[in-house]
């Protein structure tokens, strides 16, 4: 069993509920009937009993399908340690489900070794379990038996008892990470430790975006020795991939050679920070110019759009100011965007048929959405054997798709794949659980960051930290992974440190 932390040091495989299928028919069949429910449910007790030690009663609610017979596994082994357990089953009320052959197996089981089957809950309980929906489950509050499995679910919530979650919370969708509405009072708050989920056999990419990270709570894993018995084939089936240190690390400047000079660690030129008589957002392209050189840029250079008033950043001198006109698009990384309001709609045609190595953010999206003609040009650049990387937010990447937000959101992975596959782009998809997809690539899915990057600017760092890793020599989407991942984890060791303390963007070095 492993916990899935936010520094895991290896990059993991993640199986949506197909290919999770696909898995179990393939380890089931090499083991003797009931194994892998045995071990599913052996694991689910050792985790309650290392949480909640001293947990004297443990209420296990489960329900229709092979979920609950992990609950009815469990409770056995609990039982048998000498705690209190209640189990309740939806299959005692009027709907009398018939259940899957391995969970009757269980359930007999658990009846024979005397566990107690009650249709009320306990009153006070100590830990509780949420085995009622996993893979094959999908909240439905016009099916019968639902009403009760979201009145056990209130219960356990309204309880504050430690709730472990059995393969998945109850209500959240494996592939996507989006919650049923009719769970939306259970979420848990950013770093509780009281609420557990023990995903089997594979790790499912909802636990990790979305609403997923809010309803997960702490992740763990177990395998149930799917990787002995099936190699390769648990790698090579993966629909995404959790970012490890592995992928998500920078190289150390001191690691390079003593006679590097300024030029080896490449250079970074925002374009952007529109000016106008009404609007000043030189702010933004200074972020993500100051965000570069913070995150190991050689030389930075900012063009401003518009009349800037700025010609230096005081704050940071080293950044150098340029017209566009003077700007080396050719050898430089171009981050392009950042504030660059409706003037910078004007500048992309050059950008995208001179600068190789490119990152597009913020208003360049907006208007490469609003103009075909710019869609082609950005499109050849793959053509060329030219570096793109995309950088939206979700309202970003709708307008991008020609969809809204909601259901972009709703389909994350799919929505990031579908952009990089449509622009021929690296596209780091953001919000909880950013994605990083890429032509022809398993998307991957960043485990670091948190609610306190939802602030102005934090985005226009991210462009200028991603700028800056292609500088230094990554690919672009090594660098896209590598940078958002190094985002998101000063704000997971700001949270440590200094716990609620806002955090602002020109606050995330130093
Ligand atoms: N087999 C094994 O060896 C292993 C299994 N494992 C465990 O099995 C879990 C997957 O089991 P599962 O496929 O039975 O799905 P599960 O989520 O329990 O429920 C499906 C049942 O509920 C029903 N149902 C669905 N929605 C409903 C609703 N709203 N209201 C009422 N009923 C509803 C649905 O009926 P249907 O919708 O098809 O009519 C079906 O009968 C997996 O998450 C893991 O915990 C692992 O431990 C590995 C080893
Ligand atoms: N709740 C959250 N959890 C993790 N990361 C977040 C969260 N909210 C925002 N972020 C991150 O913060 C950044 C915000 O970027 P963006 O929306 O472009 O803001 P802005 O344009 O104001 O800079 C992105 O990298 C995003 O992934
Ligand atoms: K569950």
């Amino acid at each position: 069993m492993q916990h899935i932390t936010r520094l895991n040091p290896h990059t993991l495989p993640l199986h949506g509920v197909a290919a999770s299928r696909n898995l179990e028919q393939q380890a089931a069949a090499l083991l003797p009937a009931h194994t892998l429910m045995q071990r599913a449910g052996l694991s689910v007790a050792r985790l309650a009993l290392a949480m909640a030690p001293h947990a004297r009663t443990i209420w296990i609610a489960c329900g229709p399908g092979n979920n609950g017979g992990d609950g009815f596994e469990a409770a056995v082994h609990l039982h048998q340690w000498g705690k209190t357990v209640h189990l309740t089953w939806t299959g005692l009320g009027p709907t009398q489900a018939a259940l899957p052959p391995d969970a009757r197996a269980a359930r007999d089981k658990a009846l024979a070794a005397g566990v107690p089957m009650v249709n009320e809950p306990p009153a006070q309980f100590d830990l509780c379990i949420d085995a009622l929906l996993g893979l094959g489950g999908r909240l439905d509050a016009s099916r019968a038996g639902n009403a009760l499995m979201l009145d056990w679910l209130a219960r356990m919530q309204a309880s504050g008892a430690p709730r472990l979650s059995v393969d998945l919370p109850t209500g959240l969708d494996a592939d996507t990470g989006v919650a049923s509405d009719l769970i939306a009072a259970c979420a848990v708050s950013t770093g509780a430790t009281a609420h557990f989920t023990l995903s089997l056999l594979s790790l499912k990419p909802g636990l990790f975006t979305a609403q997923g990270r809010d309803h997960a709570g702490q992740v763990w894993f177990d395998d149930l020795g799917a990787g002995a018995l099936l190699g390769e084939a648990v790698g090579s089936s993966a629909n995404a991939w959790l970012l490890g240190a592995d992928q998500g690390g920078t190289v150390s400047k001191l690691t390079q050679a003593h006679a590097s000079h300024k030029g080896s660690f490449g250079d970074v030129a925002v374009l952007g920070g529109e000016s106008t008589a009404t609007s000043h957002m030189a702010g933004a392209a200074l972020l993500a110019a100051r965000a570069a050189l913070h995150a190991g840029a050689g030389r930075v250079y900012v063009a401003l759009l518009g009349s800037p008033a700025v010609s230096v950043d005081l704050l940071q001198p080293e950044l150098m100011f340029r017209n566009i006109a003077a700007v080396d698009l050719a050898h430089s990384v171009v981050v392009c965007g950042c504030g660059g309001g409706t003037l910078v709609a004007g500048v992309l045609p050059k950008v995208l048929q001179e600068a190789p190595r490119l990152l597009l953010d913020a208003d360049a999206l907006n208007a490469i959405a609003q103009d075909a003609a710019v869609q082609t040009l950005l499109t050849e650049r793959h053509v060329r054997g030219w570096a793109t990387v995309l950088t939206p937010h979700p309202l970003e990447a709708a307008r991008l798709l020609g969809t809204s937000a909601a259901s972009v959101q709703a389909q994350r992975l799919g929505s990031a794949q579908t952009l990089a596959e449509r622009f021929a782009c690296v596209v780091v998809l953001k919000g909880s659980g950013s994605i990083i997809a890429a032509p022809g690539l398993v998307p991957r899915i960043n485990p670091t960051g948190n609610a306190l990057l939802a602030t102005a600017g934090t985005g226009d760092v991210l462009a200028g930290m991603v700028g800056a890793a292609i500088a230094r020599g990554q690919s672009a989407h090594a660098a896209a992974c590598s940078a958002v991942y190094a985002h998101g984890q000063v704000a997971d060791v700001w949270a440590e440190q200094r716990g609620e303390r806002a955090l602002t963007a020109s606050g995330m070095w130093g």
